[in-house]
């Protein structure tokens, strides 16, 4: 018997794009100018006037040029930021499928994709809702606000006219801290001897922590959630700031600085590059290279990096957790 067509019944099924908002990164050497002209020109990121910044963000991008693009050298000529990311909107969404057909999107501040070219595969896409989910635990001016503002500036040139949830920042979110402490165990040296827990965030210029931004509270808020999680008797730990790359005075005291310490106090590091979800050149370079070579030039008698959370299943269900959250809220309660 031939097989007759017969008209579609099943409802289509709710359709939501979760929109991973992340810094990005370089994916050739030539784009790292470009790459820093977008990070320097940026308002959230050098707060002068339109022209004036015009012209600082193009004279401190050409002098970090140089620098960064060995550090991307070094990466084999691009950052592997947005591969990972792409892992972990698949590995969230996986978690999610029981609410409908969840696809996960990545909108990057400095590079490609940028929001505008998301914010066009989204609307192609048509979904019901929309779920922003900024990949930064501690809430910064320069990070979290700077990718929601771009967001709604891409969105609202895109014609986005579903409904629009944001998560906020949850510097001790249980997933987050429990992938982070677990992460910890596992690299802890079983030597016996005295090690120190170093806990390294990207640094901050002062001017911004003056003018509000809650980012050094968050981070210390995570820092406490992971020591408490880990439950070790007379923990030595500590909070530094890494990646300083302008020469305005930015939050202290400084990993390296801190690196040298443990040096003098022939303590051992455990390093948890805990304002960092992925690998990219801030972990993989600036920790595992040069901070590396500080610590050996020091004399600190061991040295461990911990990796970044990551795919981690407690960090992923963490975020799944906290989309399933934002998707029971109502719209209107999340704009109050
Ligand atoms: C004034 C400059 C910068 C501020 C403020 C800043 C804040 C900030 N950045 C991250 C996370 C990342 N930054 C990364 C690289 C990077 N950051 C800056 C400058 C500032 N960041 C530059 C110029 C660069 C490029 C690399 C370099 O020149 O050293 C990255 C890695 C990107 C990648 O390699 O893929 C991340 C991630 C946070 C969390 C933050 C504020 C809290
Ligand atoms: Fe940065
Ligand atoms: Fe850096």
């Amino acid at each position: 018997m031939p097989s007759i067509a017969r008209p579609a019944l099943v409802a289509r099924r709710r359709r939501i794009a979760l929109v991973l908002l992340q810094i990005g990164g370089p994916d050739r050497l030539d784009a790292v100018g470009p790459f820093l002209r977008n990070f320097f020109s940026d308002p959230e990121i050098i707060r002068l006037p339109g022209l004036l910044r015009a012209g600082v963000a193009r004279w401190i991008a050409h002098r970090r040029t140089p620098v960064a693009r060995e550090i991307y050298r070094q990466l084999g000529g691009a950052s592997p930021i947005l591969l990972q990311t792409r892992a972990q909107g698949r590995a969230v969404a996986a978690q999610l499928r029981d609410l409908g057909e969840v696809r996960p999107f990545v909108a990057m501040r400095y590079w490609h994709p940028f929001a505008a070219e998301t914010a066009e595969s989204i609307r192609a896409w048509q979904p019901d809702e929309i779920v922003l989910l900024p990949l930064y635990p501690q809430y910064s001016t320069t990070t979290t606000r700077s990718a929601l503002a771009d967001w709604d500036v891409a969105a609202r040139r895109a014609g986005l006219v579903a409904p629009t949830r944001r998560i906020g920042a949850a510097p001790a979110d249980s997933g987050f801290i429990a992938a982070q402490a677990e992460l910890i165990r596992r690299a802890w040296p079983g030597d016996g001897g005295r090690h120190r827990l170093l806990f390294t965030a990207h640094g901050l210029p002062l001017s911004i922590v003056q003018a509000g931004d809650p980012y050094p509270d968050h981070v210390r808020v995570s820092a406490e959630a992971v020591v408490a999680a880990l439950g070790i008797p007379d923990l030595d730990w500590r909070i530094a700031f890494q990646s300083r790359v302008t020469p305005q005075a930015w939050l202290t005291p400084d990993t390296e600085h801190e690196v040298k310490q443990a040096g003098q106090d022939r303590v051992g590091l455990v390093l948890v590059p805990i304002a960092f979800v992925s690998e990219h050149s801030e972990t993989l370079v600036e920790l595992d290279r040069e901070v590396r070579a500080v610590a050996d030039a020091a004399g600190v008698p061991s040295f461990i990096r911990v990796p970044t959370v990551g795919v981690h299943p407690a960090y992923v269900a963490g975020l799944a957790a906290q989309v399933r959250r934002a998707l029971a809220t109502d719209l209107l309660q999340e704009a109050a």
